[in-house]
């Protein structure tokens, strides 16, 4: 270990940790602080850690959200809080109980306080919420299905890349014989559909489009009452349409989320109004013609290129020209030095869809293919997705 690069990197984390109020500083202290790390654990230490740490920590996550351990850690707003008492409200065995949190408190998820005694953290009370405890149940379910079989699934297709929706990696470790999307929303998955919708929810960790751009440039202002201004395709249960308009309510025009029917079977129809809820399978003709803008919020990397191209010409068959545009809010991955957001997500669209995040190359490529341009790619603040305008070739 060189220790003048450990000295080097201190200095680092010390001078970036001082800005570390604002976002770009922060994230710049936490970059030094991760090399830090990287330069202090041994090659050795990292591989154990990979080996049975990782792994075992987010399945001890996962069986504290079912046990709920956060919830319970929330309830008493950071005061300590001994093991017989949690381990009595949950009925799980003590001993198990302080082997898990002894290891989550190794990774401050929980604090431990004293012998057998632990408190919640900001991470607990985090976990404690149905969109924090929704992403890890929905991913934990997705990847361990996947990463039992992944090796398997690599060798048998020689290494190949996958990009066949109907091959998926996740699709061949289930065994399902559905596609990821109609496996999530079949009957009995009430869980796995709570969990997916409130991921959904979570997902977007900085600042959202809507909040970064100048919507004024991007829609071009309102439209009349009863013209649609919004399509939220694939919008879920529309918080983000939603979060739109809570955010700008002076832009007039309809706001329109569409979804499977689970997911908009799922929306409270008074709690989201004034956006209205439609059932759409888009892969079908879009039935809204002629809509200021049709969003595409992380809709495209779920699908390969040839789904995303029966997607975009549904799409484009109802653009009004001159007028219409698609807002395709994805991550766009740098061709250097992508972080582990866009290189984490990449690999989970992988394993579950046979699918990818893209570099502007190959948004390009893709929209271009359809008859369409992109005329913008614009940054939304600290996000690491990005707003593209697109229009009519
Ligand atoms: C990754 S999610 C993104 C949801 C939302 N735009 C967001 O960012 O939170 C993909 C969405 O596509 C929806 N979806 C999947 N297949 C669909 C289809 N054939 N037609 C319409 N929506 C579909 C899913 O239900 C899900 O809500």
């Amino acid at each position: 270990m060189a220790t003048s690069n450990i000295a080097q990197l201190l200095t680092q984390v010390a001078s970036t940790g001082l800005q570390a109020t604002s976002v770009s500083g922060r994230s710049a202290a936490l970059s030094a602080a991760r090399s830090l790390v990287a330069a202090l654990e041994s090659p050795a230490e990292r591989i154990a850690r990979m080996s049975w740490y990782d792994p075992l920590l987010t399945a001890a996550v996962r069986l504290g959200i079912d046990a709920k351990l956060f919830i319970e850690l929330r309830e008493h707003a950071g005061k300590p809080m001994p093991i017989s008492e949690l381990a009595g409200t949950n009925k799980a065995d003590p001993v198990l109980l302080a082997r898990l949190l002894k290891l989550l408190a190794t990774a401050d998820i929980v604090k431990e306080t004293s012998s057998n005694s632990f408190a919640s953290t900001p991470t607990s009370n985090l976990l404690a919420t149905p969109e924090g405890s929704g992403s890890i149940v929905n991913c934990f379910s997705g990847i361990s299905t996947a990463n039992s079989k992944i090796v398997e699934y690599f060798r048998a297709r020689g290494y190949r890349n996958p990009v066949d929706k109907d091959d998926s990696i996740w699709r061949y470790a289930s065994g399902s014989e559905l596609h990821y999307f109609d496996w999530v929303f079949k009957p009995g998955n009430e869980e796995e559909v709570e969990a997916f919708l409130n991921h959904m929810k979570f997902k977007t960790l900085a600042t959202k489009w809507y909040e970064a751009v100048p919507i004024d440039q991007v829609l071009g202002g309102s439209c009349k009452e009863d013209e649609v201004l919004m399509v939220d395709v694939g919008g879920n249960t529309g918080y983000d349409i939603l979060g739109f308009h809570q955010a700008h309510p002076e832009v007039k025009g309809r706001l329109i989320v569409q979804d499977l029917p689970k997911s908009i079977a799922a929306i409270d129809k008074e709690e989201i109004k004034p956006v209205e809820t439609m059932e759409h399978d888009f892969f079908t003709p879009q039935p809204v013609r002629g809509a200021k803008a049709y969003y595409l919020k992380m809709v495209l990397h779920d699908w390969p290129d040839s789904a995303c191209r029966d997607i975009l010409s549904n799409l484009k068959s109802a653009m009004t020209p001159g007028y219409s545009k698609i807002l395709i809010n994805e991550i766009v991955v740098p061709d250097v030095g992508a972080n582990w957001l866009e290189t984490g997500i990449d690999m989970l669209m992988m394993v579950t869809h046979s699918s990818a995040e893209r570099t502007e190359t190959m948004w390009t490529e893709l929209i271009e293919s359809v008859g369409l341009k992109i005329t913008k790619v614009r940054v939304c603040g600290d996000a690491v997705e990005k707003l593209m305008e697109v229009e009519l070739a």
